[in-house]
């Protein structure tokens, strides 16, 4: 990574194109790389992505694709020309293989989605799951890889595990950042940027500490500083 900003995605999770705009504009230089969740894409922030890949930004298309494999399959082929540059699936072993069958040799980079940062293991039981959270999202990046994944999502707890079973080569994207002192809110497995980059991260996902604040130019800036 030539650009330490690249390793902060920004989440765009605002529920109008021209708000999420306005807010890149806003963090200018602070930022590379923003993501736009169905929040945005339902609001025809998909539109955004192409937008904002002419202007040299990296998108990543968070999606979360999960359905029978022809869907996904076809559904990531839609998706293949708008330019993003990650795009995420849930990682069930059927719908990782259909997308990086849909994906082709040109389309965006294939991430995995583990267990949802916002599971503890007492949500983890509650949806039915017997294995305890580090072992579930070793399973499941164990199974990406056998699926030809580009990288996994998980949250950085499981960073060191997770990358003894990727290789060096695979990413690794963490949401559930928060710097010290921030809220929280729903996420469950959290860590601080610098914690993060400490593990061992490519990149780190801030959403709300860089939405919600009065500066968030500033904001994105610091976080790129504490992992540099
Ligand atoms: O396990 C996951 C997967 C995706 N997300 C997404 O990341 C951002 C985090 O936003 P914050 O405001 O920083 O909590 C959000 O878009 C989620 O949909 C995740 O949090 N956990």
């Amino acid at each position: 990574m030539t650009d330490p900003r690249d390793r902060l995605i920004v989440a765009l999770d605002l529920g109008d194109p021209r708000e999420a705009e306005a807010l890149v504009e806003r963090i200018g230089d602070g930022a590379t790389f923003y993501k736009i969740g169905y929040r945005l894409a339902y609001a025809g922030g998909l539109a955004l992505v192409p937008k904002l890949a002419a202007r040299g930004l990296k998108v990543f298309l968070d999606l979360k694709l999960h359905d029978i494999g022809n869907t996904v399959e076809e559904g990531v082929r839609a998706l293949t020309d708008l330019g993003a540059t990650f795009l995420t699936v849930h990682a069930y072993p059927q719908t990782m293989r259909a997308a990086v069958r849909g994906r082709g040799a040109a389309g965006p980079k294939i991430l995995a989605v583990t267990v949802l940062t916002s599971y503890d293991a007492a949500d983890a039981r509650e949806a039915g799951y017997a294995l305890p959270v580090p072992d579930l999202v070793a399973q499941r990046a164990r199974q990406a890889m056998e699926a030809g994944i580009d990288g996994i999502v998980c949250s950085a707890i499981e960073a060191g595990s997770v990358r003894s079973v990727i290789g060096p080569e695979r990413l690794i994207v963490t949401p559930g950042i928060r710097p010290a002192g921030a809220e929280t809110g729903d996420q469950k497995r959290v860590m601080t940027p610098g914690q993060a980059r400490a593990a061992g991260i490519d990149h780190v996902v801030v959403g709300r500490p860089i939405t919600g604040a009065a500066d968030p130019r500033a904001v994105a800036q610091r976080i790129v500083a504490e992992m540099a």
